[in-house]
């Protein structure tokens, strides 16, 4: 039996846990858009309060946005009234799309086919093919929806900004809408807290942005110097436009910022990892010219049923971008923390 000191602070205890998740509720409640909920089935634990809820990524010390009237431009060949009213699906007109994936089947000439086997060779660029248009209409619910190719190939997403002449709506515009799907924070078995949908997701619907602050390479391993091997991480490199050579202009990685989701994001910081994921983090550009600063974008890989974990895979490239086994991004090469993911092809830790 407990002695009475005991129980007055046990009972102090369960006081204070309801006060955090009491804090912790509001919160969440002063998120914009559709409700962010929190559940736990499985102990008392509430996530901590010492982290903010932002709108837009924080820039850290030493990080800037590039001179937006040097650089950026929006897509002036394009009209409202185009491609029966959808904007830019004039891809080859669209300036947005200029650096876009291209689209070989529609290359209709020799020169354009030498041009997409050089862009795919990585030897030129893909400036005046047609291109891939990233969003498509799903046939039953009517919503934008990302196209099959990007979700398949990875390759990054340009949308319209507020400087085109396509109008308010044109097609190239969802990551910039912002949320429309609601999202509950929950206690998973074993991986701390994590992150569903309530709703049944459809295969390329958009589900939310990954923010944080932005910081600079040093800072990155400054704070990674400070942390242990076995505590979360929740660094992501925007190095997604980095290349491996040391002509002029390249971008090196160590140039590169990171977003640093420790101490403010948004709920999509407890989506977790596993090795067979539903979900992908995409790259979207809304200038095309700043290869430093650009949203990351969850969509969904599959059909998601309503209350499933929303997983991606945290080492996520395509076959050719990294050998088995190595890191994608240098920042994310903090140990080997084991994997917890339960899937049959769980290559075992988070980070190799
Ligand atoms: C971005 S956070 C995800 C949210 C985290 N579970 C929380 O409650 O804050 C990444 C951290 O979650 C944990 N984690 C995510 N996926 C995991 C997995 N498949 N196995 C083990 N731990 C995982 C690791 O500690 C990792 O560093």
């Amino acid at each position: 039996m407990l002695s009475v000191a005991k129980r007055h602070r046990s009972g102090g205890v369960r006081q204070g846990r309801k006060l955090l998740q009491k804090q912790f509720l509001e919160k969440l409640a002063r998120i914009p858009g559709p409700p962010v909920t929190f559940k736990n089935d499985v102990n008392k634990d509430t996530p901590s309060l010492a982290f903010t809820y932002i709108q837009e990524y924080v820039l850290g010390e030493g990080v800037s946005r590039a001179d937006l009237d040097a650089v950026k431009t929006g897509c002036d060949e394009c009209r409202p009234d185009m491609g029966a009213n959808r904007g830019c699906q004039y891809t080859r007109k669209c300036k947005c799309l200029e650096y876009a994936a291209p689209d070989l089947t529609r290359c209709k000439t020799d020169k354009q086919r030498e041009q997409y086997a050089a862009w795919e060779r990585g030897e030129m660029g893909s400036e005046g093919l047609p291109k891939r248009f990233p969003y498509r209409t799903d046939p039953i619910n009517k919503m934008l929806v990302l196209d099959n190719f990007y979700l398949e190939s990875r390759n990054p997403i340009y949308e319209c900004n507020e400087l085109c002449d396509c109008g308010k709506n044109c097609k190239n515009r969802l990551v910039q809408k912002g949320r429309k799907v609601p999202l509950e924070i929950f206690r998973t078995l074993g991986r701390d807290f994590g992150l569903r949908c309530p709703i049944d997701l459809k295969r390329g619907q958009y589900i939310d942005r990954y923010l944080g602050e932005l910081i600079t390479d040093a800072e990155t391993s400054a704070r990674e110097a400070t942390g242990s091997y076995d505590k979360a991480s929740y660094l992501f490199s925007l190095d997604k436009h980095a290349e491996d050579d040391d002509r002029p202009g390249a971008l090196h990685k160590r140039d590169c910022y990171v977003a640093d989701g420790e101490k403010m994001g948004g709920p999509t910081r407890f989506i977790n990892h596993s090795c067979d994921p539903n979900c992908r983090l995409f790259t979207v550009s809304y200038n095309r010219n700043d290869r430093l600063i650009y949203d990351l974008a969850f969509f969904a890989l599959e059909n998601i049923p309503a209350g499933e974990e929303l997983t991606f895979d945290y080492m996520d490239v395509e076959d050719t971008e990294s050998a088995p086994g190595q890191a994608p991004n240098d920042t994310m090469d903090v140990g080997g923390v084991k994997c917890l993911c339960g899937a049959e092809n769980c290559r075992g830790k988070l980070w190799m």
